[in-house]
């Protein structure tokens, strides 16, 4: 299931809210300029399926997306727990940082956790399969995949280098909930 909780960034022990309904959620990072919509994702696709499998499975999605969005780029990260270099691919993302375009990222299998930090707040994003996340250009986040991985998401970029990020440099990560891992990994690829 889905769920945002949002927290004051000076306080990350009490949510203010916790939404776990696909609308509700929708809403309240859509008044923040967050993109948050749910596609179908229901191509046999598991953890640790290669990015041509991936790509091949959801061409017409991403095309769509490319078209209407004009990305240029396509890649795709898919990590079961016994990825060998998991620790790596985690520590990447969970650090503050920014990008100078908008995230946009796909769940097309398992779950992982976005946490935004955005006028005061922070708004932790547990996206799961079917969800389309869109963070606009400039807003710090990061990212965590838990120390067992377990997802497939499709990311689009309009450089066409890929994944370039800026590290904030502050420690606000460390102080916010880390995901835990995701418990339904048998039951919803
Ligand atoms: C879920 S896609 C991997 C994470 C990523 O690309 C990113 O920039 C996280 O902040
Ligand atoms: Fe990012
Ligand atoms: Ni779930």
């Amino acid at each position: 299931m889905s769920r945002l909780r949002i927290y004051e960034d000076t306080r990350h022990d009490t949510p203010l809210a916790v939404y776990e309904d696909h609308a509700a959620i929708a809403a309240a990072l859509n008044a923040v300029g967050v993109r948050f919509e749910q596609w179908e994702a229901n191509q046999p696709i598991a953890p640790g399926a290669s990015q041509d499998e991936v790509i091949a499975a959801y061409r017409q999605d991403i095309d769509r997306l490319m078209r209407e969005n004009g990305y240029q780029a396509v890649d795709v990260i898919s990590l079961k727990p016994d990825h060998p270099d998991r620790a790596a691919f985690r520590q990447k993302f969970l650090n503050e940082h920014t990008h100078s375009e908008d995230e946009v990222r796909f769940f097309v299998a398992g779950a992982g956790q976005f946490t935004l930090h955005l006028d005061g707040k922070v708004y932790e994003v547990l996206c799961e399969k079917g969800d389309l996340i869109g963070v606009p250009d400039g807003t710090p986040h990061w990212f965590d995949m838990s120390e067992s991985p377990y997802f497939v998401a499709i990311r689009l970029f309009t450089n066409v280098e890929g994944w370039v990020a800026k590290f904030t440099g502050e420690d606000i990560a460390e102080r916010f909930p880390r995901m835990t891992p995701h418990t339904s990994a048998s039951t919803d690829l």
